[in-house]
């Protein structure tokens, strides 16, 4: 069976990184492309790695352009896909990319995002306990924010099997791609390179109640989440360190058989052999998510380390699993663990 998709916001970096993974996905045939001030221009202004659609001519994002699709996947700044989505019937396999519909909480969707919550879609994160199952044949998604994917990822196991505290802490070095194509101060090219540089700090980052929400749901309690990102002079990937009080006296091997126990089975979840550490060169370009754990002793915390593509695993990767589970493709069709180095 093929699907006819359509891509909103097919200018951006994660519409262009969706119609990369799309372009090989056997089961899907590419509609239309929409945009906002790029529309009449041709897609290969825009996205020139994409050779097969360069000619494509862009067309303005609207119900009318976006009918007749099977599948519409939202790559638009959040708020705006709200607003594209209440228009798409309830039929159509709809993949929001943006924040929209991840948060249950209309009280924090307000302090942190503002304006109407439009409530919450099933999470696109299958390895998260229990949110496979909701994606099966599912007709709207909420792709998970990409800081959130990684730190979720990296503290879920040790959570659900009780061994550190609900207090935990994520700090997270981001390539610049992660902020979109437009130009901001502190992302031109002069300020970025050679630098390294904090934002949000003080748990001022949006992403905060989506860890909260994602760790709080797989300990069965509140979590209290300090997360601190930090934008590095790369254009992509994003390299996490995730760390908790430990409870009790555990051993890294310990630490080592739940991870295992809990990533054994997945995908793009790979807990590397001991003495092997992520990086985010490992993971460019593939829906692969790296881990390793470290016991600190002296401070009593688990140490995690997780590195992905934010575009990819990130964002779009994560959106075709999800794309793929609710359509009943297999969960890897047109995805992966592969990188590209050097
Ligand atoms: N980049 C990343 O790593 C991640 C991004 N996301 C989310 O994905 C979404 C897209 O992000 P990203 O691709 O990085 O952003 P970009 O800024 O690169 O692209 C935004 C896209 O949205 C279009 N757009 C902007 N305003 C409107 C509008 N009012 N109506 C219709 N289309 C509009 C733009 O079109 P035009 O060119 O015509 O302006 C462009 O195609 C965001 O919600 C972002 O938060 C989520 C996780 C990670
Ligand atoms: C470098 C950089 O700016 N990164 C973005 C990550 C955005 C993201 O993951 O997406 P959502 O906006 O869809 O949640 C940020 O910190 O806001």
């Amino acid at each position: 069976m093929t699907v006819k998709i359509a891509v909103a916001g097919a200018s951006g970096y994660a519409g262009g990184e969706l119609l990369r993974l799309l372009l090989t996905h056997p089961e899907v045939e590419i509609g239309a492309l929409t945009a906002a001030s790029s529309a009449g221009t041709m897609l290969g202004v825009h996205q020139p790695h994409l050779a097969p659609l360069a000619g494509r001519v862009l067309e303005e994002t609207s119900a009318e352009t976006l009918a007749g699709h099977d599948v519409v996947f939202l790559a638009l700044p959040h708020g705006h896909s709200a607003e594209v989505a209440e228009q798409l019937g309830p039929d159509v396999l709809v993949v929001d990319l943006a924040a929209d519909h991840r948060l249950a909480d209309e009280a924090d969707w307000q302090r942190w995002y503002g304006g109407e919550h439009a409530g919450q879609w099933p999470y696109g994160l299958p390895e998260l306990p229990g949110a496979r199952e909701k994606l099966v044949g599912t007709k709207r998604i909420a792709v998970p924010g990409c800081f959130p994917t990684g730190g979720s990822l990296a503290l879920a196991p040790a959570l659900a099997a009780g061994l550190i505290e609900p207090d935990v802490t994520v700090v997270a070095v981001t390539g610049t791609s992660g902020a979109g194509k437009s130009l901001k101060t502190n992302l031109l090219g002069s300020e970025v390179m050679g630098s390294a540089s904090a934002y949000g700090v003080g748990g001022k980052h949006r992403h905060t109640p989506e860890f909260a929400q994602n760790l709080g749901g797989v300990a069965g309690k509140p979590v209290t989440v300090s997360f601190t990102p930090v934008l590095a002079p790369m254009p992509r990937g994003i390299l996490t360190t995730a760390s908790a009080p430990l409870i009790g006296e555990v051993d890294e091997t310990a630490v080592r058989e739940v991870y295992e126990k809990a990533y054994d089975a997945e995908p793009f979840v790979q807990l590397l052999p001991a003495g092997l550490w992520p990086a985010t060169a490992s993971t460019l370009g593939s829906n692969n998510v790296q881990l390793q754990v470290g016991v600190d002793a002296d401070a009593g915390r688990l140490v995690v380390i997780c590195s992905l593509d934010n575009l990819t695993k990130g964002t779009a990767g994560g959106a075709v699993q999800s794309m793929n589970l609710a359509l009943g493709f297999p969960e890897t069709t047109g995805l992966s663990t592969v990188g590209v180095a050097p």
